[in-house]
């Protein structure tokens, strides 16, 4: 614990230290040229707050940051040169308009694959571009508007020089801030899950569509705010700040920085920024000196400058929360999920045809067909993940019929995977904590029953362990520990005992019959009769997507259907 906190201190003071450095830097030595450059890395760290929000850690690659950037410029620019408003006006709309921009973009097109994204992006910062130069007359054209006042508030203006760059970096200050905290708290958590498995997200209930939107409208505000810096400082604003290098500098910043974290974005800006001014003196190999520079960090520190400190200086692990058992949802016998007449097609395939299951509290269903049969297709119906073309959905009685899979996750339903998704560069409680982000208000709420869950998992003393590495057998414990963090009313399991070893399916069967006998609904897929047939209450057995048997286990191996398609195949 001691440890712990000196190596976190050690962090704090190298981080103060800096500050201090920079803050000597400005004051005593830095010549007014200097003070400029400084301002202009203040101004570019801003908007790469925001970046690493909506790309570092939603995963999105967003190529309006530079947009919205030249939008806060020219509310700015407009609204300060033409019109004399001060600060309490231009600010506030400069956030506000790339805001307005990025709803309903946002909406519009985030659930759109990474590429495409990036590409329907692009073509906002086009079309604002284009908007720009078509219209001299509120835009000044390709001249753009000179005379931008500096920023003045209630009657004080800041003068260029020491004043304007301590304003700029004290918006770097509460920015980074602000960045720090999200990136730690709930929301950056949730979108750090979103960004590594959206699939996953969504079945844990996050709503990936929010989450995404969130962190797409911040990135505007920090990038709006920068660009209202910017044209400040520079007191003209022109088409250039709409161009492309503007967000070629924010993603390099980002990538050179370290994807994710605000003190990469800090230290990306004030090397990017500052590079080109020392190798100035370079004259016209300037360039290629520039670029060898760049490609030496990314070859030395592909994870970014943070990332390389992050591997010379591991962070210690922290000390781990006491585990705290989440409360339970209210105890409810009878039916807790009933599906009827699902029908499923792929093209010409019918994958499901016409399948009806109901499962109950403390009753274990197997369900068990040869390959192709529609099992994975009936735990996606269930669990949200496909959209069913005909048939009905009910939990706990609320009908939920082609819901999304995140509204079915929070109306109490849980599945694993067949490979248990668990996302590398986290630790095994984070992984599990992230299950319950939806649900704690606070992470070390979130971590403390993650811990419970570990623990009821037996798998506890793997909780600061990396996911990466896992055994497959102790990564379906984390995966099962996720879903039960949640305390979910049902439980959907694809092949849970697949590559355990005899002693272990044991272990997972005992498990299973302690969920059911908390009053868990419990659906299992299993191709291991062994397994599956002592396990279960009530075995379901699907062929070409038609219920072939509905009974007792132990009926299943007498079934004369069962024994055709399925049990003569695996030699049961
Ligand atoms: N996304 C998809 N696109 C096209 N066809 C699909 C898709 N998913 C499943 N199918 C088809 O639907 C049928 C049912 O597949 P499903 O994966 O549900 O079977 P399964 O019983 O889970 O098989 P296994 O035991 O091998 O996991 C198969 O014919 C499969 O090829």
């Amino acid at each position: 614990m001691r440890d712990w906190l000196w190596r976190e201190r050690v962090g704090a003071v190298a981080l103060a230290l800096a500050a201090g450095g920079l803050l000597a830097y400005a004051l005593l030595w830095a010549s007014p040229y200097g003070l400029r450059v400084l301002t202009v890395a203040g101004v570019y760290a801003l908007a790469s707050f925001g970046f690493q929000i909506i790309f570092g850690l939603g995963g999105a690659l967003s190529l309006a940051q530079g947009a919205f950037f030249g939008l806060g410029a020219y509310v700015t620019g407009i609204l300060g040169s033409r019109y004399g408003f001060d600060a309490s006006v231009t600010f506030p709309l400069s956030l506000l308009a790339p805001l307005l921009v990025a709803l309903p973009v946002g909406l519009a097109v985030l659930r759109l694959d990474s590429h495409y994204f990036a590409l329907a992006t692009l073509g906002v910062a086009q079309v604002l571009h284009l908007l720009v130069v078509n219209l001299p007359d509120l835009t000044g054209g390709a001249n753009g508007v000179p005379g931008v006042p500096p920023f003045a508030l209630f009657g004080w203006s800041a003068p260029r020089g020491l004043p304007t760059t301590a304003l700029v970096w004290g918006m770097v200050a509460v920015g980074g801030l602000i960045g720090w905290r999200v990136a730690r708290g709930r929301l950056g958590r949730s979108l750090a899950l979103v960004r590594d498995d959206p699939m996953a997200a969504a079945c844990l209930g996050l709503d990936v569509g929010r989450l995404r939107l969130t962190a797409f409208v911040l990135s505007a505000l920090y990038a709006g705010a920068a660009g209202a810096l910017a044209v400040h400082t520079q007191r003209v604003v022109s088409p250039e700040v709409l161009e492309f290098p503007v967000m070629v500098t924010i993603l390099t910043i980002a990538v050179v920085g370290g994807r994710g974290r605000m003190v990469g974005a800090l230290l990306g800006a004030l090397l990017l920024i500052h590079l080109p001014e020392w190798f100035r003196g370079l004259e016209r190999s300037y360039l290629i000196v520039y670029g060898a520079a760049l490609l030496l960090v990314i070859l030395l520190a592909p994870m970014g400058l943070t990332g390389l400190w992050a591997r010379l200086f591991p962070p210690p692990g922290r000390p781990l929360p006491d585990p705290v058992e989440p409360p339970a949802r209210p105890a409810r016998n009878g039916e807790r999920l009933r599906a009827e007449g699902v029908t499923k097609d792929f093209g010409g395939v019918r994958a499901l045809d016409g399948v009806s299951l109901r499962l109950e509290a403390g009753v274990i269903v197997g369900l068990i067909g040869p390959n192709g049969s529609g099992k994975t297709t009936l735990i996606n119906a269930l669990s949200g993940l496909e959209r069913v073309d005909s048939g009905r959905l009910w939990i706990d009685g609320r009908t939920m019929t082609n819901a999304r899979p995140d509204r079915i996750a929070r109306a109490g339903l849980a599945r694993s995977f067949q490979a248990a998704i668990l996302p590398d560069d986290a630790t095994a409680l984070e992984a599990v904590a992230a299950a319950r982000l939806p649900l704690d208000r606070r992470v070390e709420w979130a971590e403390a029953h993650a811990r419970w869950a570990l623990e009821r998992l037996g798998v506890g003393a793997l909780a600061d362990r990396l996911c990466h590495g896992l055994p497959a057998a102790l990564r379906r414990r984390v995966e099962l520990a996720r879903a039960l963090a949640r305390r979910p009313s049902v439980l959907l399991l694809d092949e849970p005992a697949a590559g355990l070893t005899d002693a272990e399916k044991a272990e997972l069967a005992a498990l299973l019959r302690a969920l059911a006998a908390d009053g868990m609904a419990l659906l299992v897929v299993e191709h291991d009769m062994e397994f599956l047939l002592p396990l279960a209450d009530r075995v379901l057995c699907l062929d070409r997507g038609r219920r072939l048997y509905d009974g007792a286990p132990d009926g299943v191996r007498r079934d004369a259907g069962v024994i055709a398609a399925y049990l003569g195949g695996v030699g049961a």
